[in-house]
C-alpha cells in the first residue's frame, strides 16, 4: 500500500496519556539487520529478534511505526565511528528536541550536546526517545517481520549485544510501500519529529523515569 496523499498530523495519541494498548513493553539483545540502516538510508536501526515481541504475551502487535522510550545496557564498544561524527544520526529537528529534552530531565539540563556526550556513558545504562518499525519492510520485500529501533541519539558506537528494554507508548502509523528511496527518508524524519514531539508531552515523557527501562537482571547483555 501507497502512503496518503496530503499533511501528516504533527502529534499522535491522546494529550491525557497512552491508551489502551499502550504502554507496551518488549526487550531484546540488538542483533544485526540487514545492514542497509546506515548505509542506505542514513537512520540506523537496532534491531532485536522478533520473539521480544511475545514478552508481556502480545504477539499480535500491528504492524507500522510506534514510539516511545528504549533502555539500554552499557555496551562494549564493537566499532568507534570517526570523531566528529557523533551527531550524524541525531536527526530530530533541534526546537522539538530541546522541548523533549526539557520534558524528559526538567528546564536545567536541555543542551543536546551535553546531553549527547553524557547518558551513554552511564554505569547503568541510559534511557533514549525512540521511534520503532515493526513489519515486513515493504519497500524491500523482505521474508521476515523485523522489529527495528532508531534511536534519537548521536553515538559514538555501535551497540551490537546489548538489551535493550522497550515501553512503547503510541503507533505513528502502518507500514507503506514507497516509490522511491527518498520518500521513504523522508516520512522517517517526519516519523522522528511526530516522536519528538509526542514524547514531550508531560503524560508520555514521564515514562523515561519508568525504573523497568534500567533493569537488565536476568537478561542477556555484555557487561561493560
Ligand atoms: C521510523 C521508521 C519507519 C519505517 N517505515 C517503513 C515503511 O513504512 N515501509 C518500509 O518498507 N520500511 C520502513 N522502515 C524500515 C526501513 O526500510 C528499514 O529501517 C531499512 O530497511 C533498514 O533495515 P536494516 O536496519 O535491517 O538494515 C521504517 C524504519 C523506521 C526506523
Ligand atoms: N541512533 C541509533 N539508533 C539505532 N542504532 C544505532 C544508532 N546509532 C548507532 N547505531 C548502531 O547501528 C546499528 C544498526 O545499523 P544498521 O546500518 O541499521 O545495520 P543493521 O540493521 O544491519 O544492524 C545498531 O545495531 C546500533 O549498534
Amino acid at each position: 500500500m501507497p502512503p496518503p496523499d496530503g499533511p501528516r498530523p504533527t502529534v499522535v495519541g491522546p494529550d491525557s496519556g497512552p491508551e489502551s494498548p499502550f504502554p507496551l513493553r518488549l526487550d531484546g539483545k540488538v542483533i544485526k539487520g540487514f545492514g542497509r540502516g546506515s548505509s542506505e538510508l542514513g537512520i540506523p536501526t537496532a534491531n532485536i529478534p522478533i520473539s521480544g515481541l511475545s514478552v508481556g504475551g502480545h504477539t499480535s502487535i500491528e504492524s507500522g511505526v510506534y514510539y516511545g522510550f528504549a533502555g539500554l545496557s552499557p555496551s562494549r564498544a564493537t566499532h568507534q565511528h570517526p570523531p566528529g561524527s557523533t551527531s550524524k544520526y541525531h536527526l530530530m529537528a533541534h526546537h522539538i528536541f530541546s522541548a523533549l529534552l526539557t520534558a524528559m530531565f526538567g528546564p536545567g539540563d536541555t543542551d543536546p550536546e551535553h546531553h549527547e556526550k553524557n547518558t551513554f556513558t552511564s554505569e547503568k545504562g541510559a534511557v533514549y526517545p525512540m521511534v520503532m518499525s515493526i513489519g515486513w519492510n515493504p519497500f524491500y520485500k523482505n521474508t521476515v517481520r523485523s522489529v527495528e529501533v532508531h534511536i534519537m541519539h548521536g553515538f559514538e558506537e555501535e551497540f551490537y549485544d546489548s538489551h535493550m528494554n522497550l515501553v512503547v507508548l503510541g503507533f505513528i502509523r502502518p507500514e507503506y510501500d514507497y516509490v522511491s528511496k527518498e520518500s521513504l527518508i523522508e516520512d522517517i524524519k517526519t516519523d522522528i519529529d511526530v516522536a519528538g514531539r509526542s514524547l514531550a508531552r508531560k503524560e508520555y515523557a514521564k515514562y523515561s523515569k519508568e525504573k523497568g527501562l534500567l533493569d537488565f537482571s536476568g537478561k542477556s547483555e555484555v557487561a561493560s
